[in-house]
């Protein structure tokens, strides 16, 4: 059987003003299959940790969350090779950090170890340490911090693997990128551009046929699709981006979204060797519709920006939280591919991750 030992850095995703009807505390959620089939109340209860309740097995493959992280702790199981965090752990932590709270508030529960500090990082590497000859161990970035960059690079170095919806690690430094891609096996990062689309996986299988891609124009923000609509509408912008902010489609900064980094990054993840287009788009001042065009095989140029569009196109059809990417290549020359659906949520953000955890499989098959 194939045993995934899980790492969760992060477990964010709850709504500000998260009440006990629309959180998995307020809830009793046998397993994630409910969120496919979700009565209203439980809708907004899928989130990054509650992912993995009922998860235990899944699809053949024993998912085994051995820790999870917060900005400030970690919680994690006594024995890394045997115990892993179950239901009723998982149910506890994610009413803990519904709450407000911290992972610390744990301490005395199930038996887990909680630490904070220089001890996370110590702990991390003990563990890829002792699982990486044995089973292995993913590490799940679900944080949208700098911070989780320099651990990652050192679990990549023990043979580990790593799961990012954070789009921060791929995109801070060309030696961070270069170092976490440096085995393309044993990272996954779908989620970090589209949510749970099959964005960088469509590009991928498209590249590695010797279809050439030629040019690819999007509206990748969750966030300001949303917006826009909503001002269209009639309602007003702060209000709107309230509520994109409850809905989990923004960053945890929205200004990230407003002001289209957020957007620069997708473009960065998807292609390496872009900063300065990342860089030049940050002081180019307010966003409206976020649009990316690759010039060429190599992708020579990345631009975010705005562009008028016509209303009867892929583009201007656009509502709500879409996301929609036109892809052009030799084989889609005339008529691109597209890919459109939901571009932010944590459910889809969720499915993605967890389609990315699936992917690598192979690699812990002994
Ligand atoms: N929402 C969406 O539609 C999508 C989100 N993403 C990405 O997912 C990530 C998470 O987003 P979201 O869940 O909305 O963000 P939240 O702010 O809700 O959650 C972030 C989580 O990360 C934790 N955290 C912060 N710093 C660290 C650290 N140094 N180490 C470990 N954990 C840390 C936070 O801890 P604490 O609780 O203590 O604050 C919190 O639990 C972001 O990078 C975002 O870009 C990607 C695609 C779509
Ligand atoms: N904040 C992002 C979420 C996905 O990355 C967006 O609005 O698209």
């Amino acid at each position: 059987m194939v045993n995934i030992p899980l790492l969760l850095m992060g477990c964010g995703g709850w709504p500000a003003s998260s009440s006990t009807t629309s959180s998995p505390a307020g809830t009793s959620i046998p397993n994630r299959f409910l969120a496919f089939f979700p009565p209203p109340c439980i809708q907004s209860a899928f989130y990054f940790t509650s992912l993995f309740l009922g998860l235990q097995m899944f699809q053949g493959v024993m998912l085994r969350v051995v820790g999870v992280c917060d900005s400030k702790s970690m919680v994690a199981v006594p024995d890394v090779l045997t115990s892993h965090l179950d239901d009723e752990f998982l149910l506890k932590l994610c009413k803990v950090k519904s709450s407000g709270s911290s992972l610390q508030e744990l301490g005395n529960f199930g038996g887990c170890q909680v630490f904070s500090g220089q001890e996370i990082a110590r702990k991390v590497m003990e563990f890829a340490a002792t699982l990486r000859k044995l089973s292995g161990l993913a590490l799940v970035d679900c944080s949208a911090s700098t911070q989780t960059v320099e651990l990652l690079g050192q679990a990549v170095n023990l043979d580990c693997c790593v799961v990012l919806a954070n789009k921060k690690p791929l995109t801070s430094s060309l030696n961070d990128y270069d170092k976490l891609v440096s085995q393309p096996r044993r990272i996954r990062h779908e989620s970090t551009v589209g949510a749970g689309l099959p964005v960088i996986s469509s590009i991928n299988r498209i590249l590695s046929s010797g279809d050439p891609i030629f040019r690819i124009i999007g509206s990748l923000s969750g966030t300001l699709g949303y917006v826009m609509s909503e001002v269209e509408g009639g309602r007003p912008f702060s209000e709107v981006v309230n509520t994109a902010k409850r809905l989990g489609y923004t960053e945890p900064d929205p200004r990230d979204d407003l002001g289209g980094m957020d957007v620069a990054r997708k473009g960065n993840n998807n292609f390496d060797h872009l900063h300065a287009s990342i860089g030049n788009y940050a002081k180019s001042g307010s966003i409206l519709v976020p649009i990316k065009t690759y010039n060429g095989y190599q992708f020579s140029r990345c631009e975010v920006g705005i562009q008028e569009v016509a209303k009867d196109s892929a583009l201007g059809r656009l509502k709500g939280s879409d996301n929609v990417l036109e892809i052009y290549s030799r084989c889609y020359s005339e008529q691109p591919l597209v890919i459109q659906g939901a571009g932010a949520g944590n459910d889809t953000t969720a499915a993605g991750v967890l389609a990315d955890i699936l992917d690598i499989q192979d690699l812990f098959r002994h």
